[in-house]
This record gives structure tokens, C-alpha cells and sequence, in this order.
């Protein structure tokens, strides 16, 4: 099948049947559009990525920046939201095929955040099926048989929907303009903004984003002016669009104020998100002697760093008027085990309860079976009330907090080994076009497969990372501990009667990643030149 293209485009991969519906001349024409006048600046925010994390490398700390400070210091709040965002208390999220976007929509929970992103595998099917599938699921026209035969069909009354494009760094590598790559973001909004906007609008919602991976205010700023000239080029008003962006990058927490400022005609407040959070603390300051930390079941979100940016979150949202919305654990109902199973729903009850009362609004649900529990322990604190916007945090946040990088023990040879296992598996998965799974009884992701290859590599970097018994992680130790894991990954996945085609290959760019001095920026980059 052969689409017309605007001049200058091509796309370089199959156009299955069904793919014109979205991909039509004047969508592409406005993705060509937004390419023109916005991918300059991106590509010079991404250099000013660079240049930062050399300064961080060579030991320049975070803090905030003098030249916004009236920014920190002004009067000034976000514009009022939709109705339709008033309520957020539950938040489900999962990548956009069509099964799950039905039961996502149908799980009970306020809101749904269908995601291009961290839970996705950016395959080209998989990115233009989601945009068929959200295009359908809007209109209410996306239904799914399983192999059973089972129907699924999207109930009466449904979450509010909210849609995640790729971050800043991913490209759209099947589409380029000028000879160039589109950025994934552009192309992910560009094409569910041009086809679903007015629709969401008429049927009483509206354009409402997740932005994520920050690390500035003026990456913040790009997204808004793309924001200004969308509204402009389909005729809707200024200040439609909503979005969220996700606090999760450390630098990005020195700028909250600034973001919502950024974004203050578009904003619908931060999220909390925790697990890029943590691997963006690793990667930051990956070279730093002083920096090392405990492996990753030790970080949970109470330990300083952590908790002092959660509050602080709330902080800066509700001081603007703004929502502030908790993140993800990654618990997940365990099948066939039920003490496990009660054990983490208490660990889940555990988290909302803390961001309930820290003075959250609201909080993202990995899975439809944590909904109503979620919803449970909100409920205990904000009684009716669809949100706690008022609720105001007192006490100053700063570096003092959020670089107290504790705890820095333990590393334990299971921690190693689960960090290996986890993102072998991982990566086998996301090869293979599954973007999310449950690993060891618990939700793996992009971020959380970062936070397990990173690790890896600075224990053997890092002149602290030293096992619990005594012995230094080295490239020796853990060579022959990938080849292990692999097998124990194989035979994980036969069992669950799939292919481990793409878990060699897992295992070699696992190897290359954790194991060369050269430390990847993200690890969907090398997999997504390896991927078809
Ligand atoms: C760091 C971050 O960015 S967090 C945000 C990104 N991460 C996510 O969005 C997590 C999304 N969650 C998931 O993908 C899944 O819950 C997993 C992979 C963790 C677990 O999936 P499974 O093992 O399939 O769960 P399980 O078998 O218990 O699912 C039961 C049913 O719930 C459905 N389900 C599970 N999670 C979700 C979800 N998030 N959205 C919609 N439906 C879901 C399953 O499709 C299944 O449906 P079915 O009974 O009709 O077949
Ligand atoms: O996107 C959420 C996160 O925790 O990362
Ligand atoms: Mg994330």
C-alpha cells in the first residue's frame, strides 16, 4: 500500500492495511510542520544534555538556577483545568494495544494513561496499531477478540484519557523530513492531536498529555510553544491542551516551578515518577567517587532523596495550583500465591496511604486488580473531595535532601544477579515488541530495566561497589554471572510457553552496556537501532 507523502517526507517501513486511516497527507503534513519549526531546538536541548552531564562529570552539583529565580519567587499560579481533570485519585497506565487500553478504560479507575512510552516497545507497529487503537477507543469504536474467543467491548462510562509520547531523546527512525529523523514525541503527539483533539473535546474531554524525561525548564518550553502552534493549526483555542509532566529526571526537580511556569496555560500539574527518578540519579552522577547506591529493592520511596522530592513535589504543584500525582509501585497481584499476593497489595495500600496524606492528589495504578484498593486509601483521606489541591506542604526542599544519596548499602550478590536477570529479560522482551512485563512478581519497564543495567555498570565502575561479603563487582565476576542469568531467563520464558528468539541478543547488548566504559544515555537507544 503507498500513501501520498507532503514533500520531503518518507517513511522507510511497511504500510500495513488500515495504517492510511492515520497516516493521511494532512497529518503528515502537520508532523512535517512541527519537525520544521521545532527539531532544531531539540536537537539543541539534547546537546545542552550533553554539555551539562560533562560539567556534572568533571563535579559541578545541581542546584537551582539564579537566572529563574523570580520564576521561584513570583505570584503567579497554572490556568484552572477542565472538569474533567478535577478527579485523578486513580491513575492506570499501560502501552496502547487494544486489549489492554479496553480494560485500562473499563478498570474502574479515574483516569487512564495510554503510554508510547516506558511501558512501550517503539516498534513501528506497535506505534501506528496504538494510534489506530486510540483513534477507535475516542470514537468508541475499539473492541478485541481473544484467542478464546472472548469479546471485549468499552463500558459506559470509562477513565478520562490522557496519552504519553515518546521522551525528548527518541527518534521516529521509520520517518524522516528533509532527510532528517522526526522526533518520537512530535510524531506520537503530532498524529493523536491532529485526528482525536476535537473529537475528545466534543465528548466532554479533551487533549490531555503525560510529558516525559525532562531535564529543564526549556525542554518544558519546547513542548509548550508545540502545544501553541497545534492549537493554532486546528483552530482551537489557546490553553486546551493539558498536560502532566513527569518529575522524573533529578535535574529536573531543581526546575519544578519553572516547568509548571512554562507550561502554565497547558499544565496539569507533575507526577512523581520514581523509577526515572532513581536511574537518572545513577546516570547523572555515574562518575562521581562519592556516589554509589545500595541496590535497587533498597531504594524505596522513603529514603531521603526520595521523600524529600515527592514532598517537594507537592509543594511546588499545590503553591501553583496546580495537581500533584503520586507514581507507580511496581507490586503487581501475584496469581496462584496468596500470601504474596495479600503482601503486595498491603505494600500497595502502604504507598497510596503515604502519598495520600503527604498531600498527593492522586496516584498511578499498574494494573486494573490495584484499582479499587488505590481508590481505598485515597478515599480514607480526601473523604468526597475530588482532590486536596489546598493541601500546602511548609518546610524548605533543596539539595540538602534531594543529594542525600543513602542508603549505599547493601550490594548483595542477589542484587547483582537480579539486576542482571531483570534486564536480560527485559530487553528480550522489548526486542521482541513487549514493552512491559511482570518479572519475579513485580512490573517491569523501560525505567525500571534502566535502573538494573545502570546499576551493573557502576558497581564495576565505582571503587564502592563492593558486595555485602567483601569481593569488588568486576567485569570478571559478572561475565560469567550474564551467561547464567540467560539460561535461567530461557528457561523462565519456555516455560511460559514463549520464544527466547531475541534473549541471546538481549544478553550481548546487556553485556555491551553494562560492561564497556562507555555508558549508553538510555538503553532503548542502542535497542532501537537493533530493532527492526
Ligand atoms: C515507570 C513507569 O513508567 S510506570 C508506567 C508504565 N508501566 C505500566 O504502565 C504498567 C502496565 N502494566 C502492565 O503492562 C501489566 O500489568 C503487567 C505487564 C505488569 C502485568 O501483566 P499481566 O501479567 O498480563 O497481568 P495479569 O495476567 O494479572 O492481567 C490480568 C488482566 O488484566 C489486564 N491488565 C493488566 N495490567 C493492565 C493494565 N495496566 N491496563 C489494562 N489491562 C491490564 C491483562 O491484560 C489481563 O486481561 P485479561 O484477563 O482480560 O486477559
Ligand atoms: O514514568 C514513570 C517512572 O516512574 O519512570
Ligand atoms: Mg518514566
Amino acid at each position: 500500500m503507498s500513501l501520498t507523502l507532503p514533500a520531503g517526507m518518507q517513511i522507510n517501513a511497511p504500510i500495513l492495511p488500515g495504517y492510511e486511516s492515520i497516516l493521511t497527507p494532512e497529518a503528515l503534513e502537520f508532523v512535517a510542520k512541527l519537525h520544521r519549526a521545532f527539531e532544531p531546538r531539540r536537537q539543541e536541548l539534547l546537546k545542552a544534555r550533553v554539555e551539562r552531564q560533562a560539567r556534572i562529570d568533571a563535579g559541578e552539583m545541581p542546584d537551582f538556577l539564579p537566572e529563574t529565580k523570580h520564576i521561584r519567587e513570583g505570584d503567579w499560579k497554572v490556568a484552572p483545568l477542565p472538569k474533567a481533570l478535577e478527579r485523578r485519585r486513580t491513575e492506570i497506565t499501560g502501552p496502547v494495544e487494544a486489549k489492554m487500553i479496553i480494560n485500562a478504560f473499563n478498570s474502574g479507575a479515574d483516569s487512564y494513561m495510554t503510554d508510547f512510552e516506558d511501558s512501550n516497545s517503539p516498534k513501528w507497529e506497535n506505534q501506528i496499531q496504538g494510534q489506530i487503537n486510540i483513534y477507535q477507543a475516542i470514537r468508541r469504536e475499539l473492541s478485541f477478540k481473544n484467542e478464546a474467543g472472548k469479546e471485549y467491548k468499552l463500558n459506559d462510562k470509562i477513565a478520562t484519557l490522557q496519552i504519553r509520547p515518546r521522551g525528548w531523546h527518541l527518534d521516529e527512525k521509520h520517518v524522516t523530513v528533509d532527510g532528517q529523523r522526526v522526533s518520537g514525541g512530535i510524531f506520537d503527539f503530532g498524529l493523536v492531536f491532529f485526528h482525536n483533539a476535537k473529537e475528545q473535546i466534543a465528548r466532554g474531554a479533551g487533549p490531555f498529555f503525560y510529558l516525559p524525561k525532562m531535564e529543564s525548564h526549556l525542554e518544558a518550553r519546547l513542548w509548550n510553544d508545540i502545544f501553541v502552534m497545534a492549537q493554532d493549526h486546528i483552530g482551537l483555542p489557546q490553553g486546551t491542551i493539558k498536560a502532566t509532566v513527569l518529575i522524573e529526571t533529578i535535574l529536573a526537580t531543581f526546575e519544578m516551578e519553572e516547568i509548571l511556569y512554562e507550561l502554565r496555560n497547558h499544565s496539569a500539574g507533575l507526577n512523581a515518577g520514581r523509577w526515572d527518578y532513581i536511574f537518572s540519579c545513577i546516570k547523572k552522577f555515574k562518575k562521581n567517587k562519592d556516589f554509589c547506591l545500595a541496590q535497587r529493592s533498597a531504594i524505596t520511596m522513603e529514603v531521603p532523596f526520595m521523600r524529600g522530592y515527592a514532598l517537594a513535589l507537592v509543594q511546588a504543584c499545590h503553591k501553583r495550583g496546580a495537581p500533584a500525582m503520586g507514581g507507580m509501585s511496581a507490586l503487581i497481584p501475584i496469581k496462584n500465591d496468596p500470601e504474596a499476593n495479600e503482601k503486595a497489595l498491603a505494600g500497595i495500600r502502604h504507598d497510596k496511604t503515604r502519598d495520600a496524606n503527604d498531600g498527593f492528589d492522586g496516584g498511578w495504578v499498574a494494573h486494573p486488580g490495584l484499582v479499587a484498593i488505590a481508590a481505598e486509601e485515597f478515599q480514607k483521606v480526601l473523604g468526597d473531595k475530588p482532590n486536596q489541591w489546598e493541601k500546602q506542604v511548609e518546610g524548605k526542599f533543596g539539595p540538602e535532601q534531594w543529594l542525600d544519596f543513602r542508603p549505599t548499602t547493601p550490594i548483595t550478590e542477589a542484587g547483582l544477579r537480579n539486576n542482571i536477570n531483570v534486564g536480560i529479560h527485559y530487553l528480550g522482551s522489548w526486542l521482541a515488541g513487549n514493552g512491559c512485563v511482570p518479572i519475579h512478581n513485580l512490573m517491569e519497564d523501560a525505567a525500571t530495566a534502566e535502573i538494573s543495567r545502570s546499576q551493573v555498570w557502576q558497581w564495576v565502575v565505582s571503587p564502592k561497589g563492593i558486595l555485602d561479603d567483601g569481593r569488588k563487582v568486576t567485569v570478571e565476576m559478572v561475565r560469567p554471572m550474564i551467561a547464567e542469568e540467560l539460561a535461567k531467563v530461557k528457561a523462565t520464558v519456555t516455560a511460559q510457553g514463549e520464544d527466547t528468539a531475541s534473549y541471546d541478543q538481549a544478553a550481548v547488548i546487556f553485556d555491551k552496556m553494562s560492561l564497556t566504559p562507555e555508558y549508553p544515555e538510555f538503553l532503548t537507544l542502542p535497542l532501537y537501532e537493533a530493532m527492526e
